[in-house]
């Protein structure tokens, strides 16, 4: 489904990639974690997934087709394909939970419907219908902005799947929230995930959080990937915790196995 060969980024003006020489294969149904320390790579890898960035060297394959080399229709294709998820939630916060989650639908129609807001019936429907499956049935009508940030990102969640995705792409969609609202959050992502047969790629700081709900793990360091594999293989010997008292959190730091 997602196949990235050889793919390294190097921003302008930077000496060191963001990513180095990654390759990597991710198929349908699987449920991946991405962790690593702030500056990893985690977020260029993730938006080297929809062709939001562009890889300085190597390729990334969307179904077999390289991403640097699409053009602009096949590109509309794949991100319509592609839920995406985000630590802010990237709503519109005078906007109601409905006409947030009809935005979902803007990546694959055309400007004219999209300046005049003009959605079908059926798809009226099926932003009910998503509304519901993620638990905001009461609070449709509702500014966001008086919303709570685990409804927020049940919002988010809720217009990712308006657009019917293959893929379910994660920015630290949990990094935002408190560690219960957090966990709930999962709990939604991996019911949709099993629900849709979804390809479902996250990044996350909580190791935890990580190990609980990925069925297969990565972890970046330096822009290279220090492990692939399955959450219980990725034991204490490639990460250290420690407890940050001002931020009341335990911080996680990646170290290559010792
Ligand atoms: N637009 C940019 N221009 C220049 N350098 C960038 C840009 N975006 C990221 N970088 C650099 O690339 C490296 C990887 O950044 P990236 O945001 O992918 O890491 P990350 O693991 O997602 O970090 P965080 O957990 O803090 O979000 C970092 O050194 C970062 O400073």
């Amino acid at each position: 489904m997602l196949k990235a060969e050889n793919l390294s980024v190097i921003y302008p003006g930077s000496d060191k990639p963001a990513l180095s020489n990654v390759d990597l294969s991710f198929e349908q149904g699987e449920f991946v974690c991405v962790l690593g320390q702030s500056g990893a790579g985690k977020s260029t890898l993730i938006r080297c997934m929809n062709g939001l960035q562009k890889a300085t060297e190597g390729e990334m394959f969307w179904d077999g087709s390289p991403l640097s080399k699409i053009d602009d229709k096949q590109l509309r294709t794949v991100r319509k394909e592609t839920g995406m998820i985000f630590q802010h939630f990237n709503l519109v916060p005078r906007l109601s939970v409905f006409q947030n989650v009809l935005t979902g639908l803007f990546g694959s129609r055309n400007n004219f419907r999209n300046a005049f807001g003009l959605f079908s019936d059926e798809e009226k429907e099926m932003a009910r219908q998503v509304i519901g499956n993620v638990g905001l049935e009461n609070e449709i009508g509702r500014r966001v902005e008086n919303l709570s940030g685990g409804q927020k990102q049940r919002v988010g969640i809720a217009r990712a799947l308006l657009q019917q995705p293959k893929v379910f792409l994660g920015d630290e969609p949990v990094a935002s929230l408190d560690p219960g609202t957090a966990a709930h959050i999962f709990n939604l992502l991996q019911e949709i995930h099993f629900s849709h047969n979804l390809l479902t790629i996250i990044n996350v700081h909580d190791v935890n959080l990580a190990k609980h709900y990925a069925t297969r793990v990565l972890a970046l360091k330096e822009g290279k990937v220090i492990f692939d594999g399955k959450p219980e293989e990725f034991t204490d010997e490639y990460y250290h915790l420690t407890y940050n008292s001002a931020q009341k959190k335990q911080q996680f730091s990646v170290v290559s196995k010792r």
